[in-house]
Parts: C-alpha cells; sequence; structure tokens
C-alpha cells in the first residue's frame, strides 16, 4: 500500500493511514495465516504490472513471472574467514530451500508493485489477528513473556528453508496469532564451529536495527539442545531465488530494488556497521516488493576511521581492497551494492568465472563489461560504485539520488 506522507498531514488524514496501515497489518496477518496452514487461496488474478517507460525493459524482462518451485540453484561461492581462519566455514554450494508454497500459494512479489487489491481478495477465508505493527516487537521483547518464551508457544508451520547452521520455519506465536520466522539452530553446531562469538554479535547486531529495509530480529529464546530467532516473516523469500526465476530486471524494478538496499546500507553505515555479505541470497522479499537485507552473521561495528582486515563474503561480491587483504572500511558494501546492482540489471554478476582465482583477476581488472540491454543510466551508476579506489565509490546518499534512480522513482 502506497502512502504519501506530508509534512502538513492533518489529524484526519493521520487517522486515515494509521487506519490503513492496520488493515494492511490485518491483510498481512491473513495471508501468512493461510500460508501457516497450507490452505488453498484463490488464485490471485491482477493484471501483470507494466513498466510506462516501456522502452527501458530489457528484451528479457517478463511482465507476469511465476516464482517456480524447483529453481536451478545455481553454484555460490561463499568464502567465509581467512584460508587459516579457525573459523572458516566449509565452501559449501547453499543448500536448495523448500520453495514449494511460495510457488503455489503466492504469486510473484513483482505483480504487487501497483495493485496489491488482491491481498485483501484473497484474505476473506483466513483469520486474523488484531496485532498491529508497533505490538509485534512488544510481544517477543516484554520481559516477562520473553523470559518464558518455549517452542511450545509456537504453533509450527512449514518449512521456509535451511541454512548451514539451521532450519527456518513459518510459525505463528499461539497467544498473540502474530506469525513470524523461526530459526533453530543447533547449539552443537554453533560451538563445533565457533561460532559463538559471531553468533552473539549477529543477535545483537541485528536486534538493535530498525528499518524498513531491514529484517527485524524480534527476540531469541533456547532451550537445551537449540537457540531460537524470531524474525520478521518475509513471505517471497530470497531475491537471489526471485532473479533465478525472472531473469533480469527492467530498470524500473531494480532501480526501486537497489534504492531500498542503498537506504538500508545508508543506516547500517551512520550506526558504524559494515554488513560485509551483501548479495541477493541475503536479500528477502516482504509485500509488496519491499526488500529486507537479512544474515548480520558477517556484519560488524566498526566506529567511523577504524579500517579491517578480515576477509569475508561472497567470492564475486568482494572487493578489491579485500582481495588484496588491505584494510577496508563500509565502503565495500558499496562495492558490493555495484555487484549488486549489475547481478540485476544484467542477470549475473560482472566479474563471474569459472574458477576463484579468474574471478580475482577480473575483480582486480576493474574491467566491467555491459550486455546491450543495461542502459547508459545504469552504467553510470554501477561504474560509479565499482571504483577500484574506495575513496572514489560514490555515496551512498548519492546513490538514492542518482539520475537512474530519479528517473525511474515516478514509476515505482
Ligand atoms: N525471515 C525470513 N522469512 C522468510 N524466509 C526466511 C527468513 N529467514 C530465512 N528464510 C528462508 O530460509 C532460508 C535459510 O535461511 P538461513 O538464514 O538459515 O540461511 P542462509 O541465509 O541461506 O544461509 P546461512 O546459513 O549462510 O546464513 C533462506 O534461504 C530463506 O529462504
Amino acid at each position: 500500500m502506497k502512502m504519501n506522507v506530508t509534512n502538513n498531514t492533518s489529524h484526519d488524514s493521520k487517522l486515515e493511514i494509521q487506519k490503513s496501515r492496520r488493515e494492511s497489518l490485518q491483510q498481512r496477518n491473513a495471508l501468512l495465516t493461510m500460508r501457516l496452514n497450507s490452505t488453498n487461496p484463490q488464485r490471485m488474478v491482477k493484471k501483470p504490472w507494466r513498466a510506462s517507460n516501456s522502452h527501458q525493459q530489457t528484451p528479457h524482462h517478463k511482465t507476469s513471472p511465476t516464482i517456480t518451485s524447483k529453481i536451478p540453484s545455481p553454484v555460490r561461492r561463499p568464502l567465509r574467514g581467512n584460508d587459516n581462519s579457525p573459523n572458516r566455514l566449509p565452501l559449501t554450494k547453499r543448500p536448495t530451500v523448500d520453495n514449494t508454497i511460495h510457488a503455489s500459494k503466492i504469486p510473484s512479489p513483482i505483480r504487487y508493485i501497483k495493485n496489491n487489491n488482491a491481498i485483501v481478495t484473497s484474505s476473506t477465508t483466513a483469520t486474523t489477528s488484531n496485532v498491529t505493527e508497533n505490538d509485534y516487537g512488544k510481544i517477543f521483547s516484554s520481559p516477562k513473556l520473553y523470559k518464558q518464551l518455549t517452542l511450545q508457544d509456537f504453533e509450527i508451520g512449514k518449512k521456509l528453508g535451511k541454512g548451514k547452521f539451521g532450519k527456518v520455519y513459518c510459525v505463528k506465536h499461539k497467544e498473540s496469532g502474530f506469525i513470524c520466522a523461526l530459526k533453530a539452530m543447533d547449539k552443537s553446531e554453533i560451538i563445533q564451529y565457533n561460532l559463538q562469538r559471531q553468533f552473539r554479535r549477529e543477535v545483537e547486531i541485528q536486534t538493535s536495527l530498525n528499518h524498513p529495509n531491514l529484517t527485524k530480529l524480534y527476540g531469541h529464546f533456547y532451550d537445551d539442545k537449540r537457540v531460537y530467532l524470531i524474525m520478521e516473516y518475509l513471505v517471497y523469500g530470497e531475491l537471489y531465488k526471485l532473479l533465478r526465476s525472472h531473469g533480469p530486471f527492467n530498470d524500473i524494478i531494480a532501480s526501486r530494488f537497489v534504492y531500498q538496499i542503498a537506504d538500508a546500507l545508508n543506516h547500517l553505515h551512520e550506526k558504524g556497521i559494515i554488513h560485509r555479505d551483501l548479495k541477493p541470497e541475503n536479500i528477502l522479499i516482504g509485500f509488496n516488493n519491499v526488500l529486507k537485507l537479512t544474515d548480520f552473521g558477517w556484519s560488524i561495528i566498526n566506529p567511523k576511521g577504524v579500517k579491517r582486515k578480515t576477509l569475508c563474503g561472497t567470492i564475486d561480491y568482494l572487493s578489491p581492497e579485500m582481495i588484496r587483504s588491505r584494510e577496508y572500511d563500509d565502503t565495500v558494501d558499496v562495492w558490493a551494492l555495484g555487484v549488486l546492482t549489475y547481478e540485476l540489471v544484467a542477470g549475473d554478476p560482472p566479474f563471474e568465472e569459472d574458477s576463484k582465482e579468474l574471478t580475482y583477476k577480473r575483480i582486480l581488472k576493474g574491467e566491467i563489461r555491459f550486455p546491450g540491454t543495461v542502459s547508459q543510466d545504469v552504467r553510470d551508476l554501477i561504474s560509479r560504485l565499482l571504483k577500484n579506489d574506495p575513496k572514489e565509490r560514490i555515496l551512498l546518499k548519492e546513490v538514492m539520488v542518482h539520475p537512474w534512480i530519479m528517473r525511474n522513482k515516478p514509476f515505482w
């Protein structure tokens, strides 16, 4: 639901906004309840969203994509820690995620850009909760409840996915009816990989953040075997899967996505946090194509001016200074945003090669080859983000007002 709030908003229109926000929360809960119960909502038929400035659409653009259940998951090469580091994680392929409900129950998020009335029509059979967004955080941060939370407080729904250290489920908090994502991780594995400190840091950082484009962590609890993270539930899953199934996005969609991630990164940097693992796998999609950056496992609180040296991230997204083992700062996220922007409009990362060594070589060379379908405006932005010298990289605030963004913004 798109709302324009101006400074002169009257009391009445404020009430109107609050009301529509509440309604949209109820709609959200209704859809989530449907998904939790795996009921079969009517297929929501909507006009495919078309870009009004169609000249900007790439030949790859499809107007009505559907997320398919079995999306081939090309090998990504996560790189975690120095080769000698005890914390180095195995360089494994990302696990395949059971995405069946995404495919069968809920249409592509892209269709929601201009037409989200479908949420209303589809929710008639579902039960709704009266919990408002502000209450969500309170439910789990209330000292009384927080201390007492156990797995029994949740109704466990579908498995949403599996990460290296745990499984993620769609769950309903029985008392409030609030639907969220619950990530369960084995304590023994955290200890085995010596990740206690990293885990604690991830929880601390993510709990302290509050931004529309960052996945909220409402709280956590544990039992003898596992620790559980209660997270905001992002109904459409990973941006990576959408990109794989949809192909490159047109400028209107991609610019909106890039704007949101630039905003999220800017917020993190203002708080002195570097994400260090930006990539489409770590971006989840909520209602109305709102993107949420997630996975703060490699984030670090980094006071301004302090440089870091740890090599981390994913090979295709590594910055030249990281590859050269030089000191770096939050501009590594700006580089990664350049790689992400390229991947969104071209379909693949800019320096992708068959081997790690060749990829490194291409990153260091910094030569960007654009497919003919990529517009001049976005080429300009990508070139400014992917500057070899970190000091020359465009500021995130400038990204948000770059001509590519500004020209496409009216069509979001
Ligand atoms: N908040 C969420 N809402 C909806 N789906 C989620 C949420 N968090 C995770 N998922 C799904 O569960 C999958 C596993 O997530 P998880 O965070 O455990 O692992 P990961 O990020 O894929 O890998 P890693 O183990 O490297 O962190 C994700 O790929 C995503 O599809």
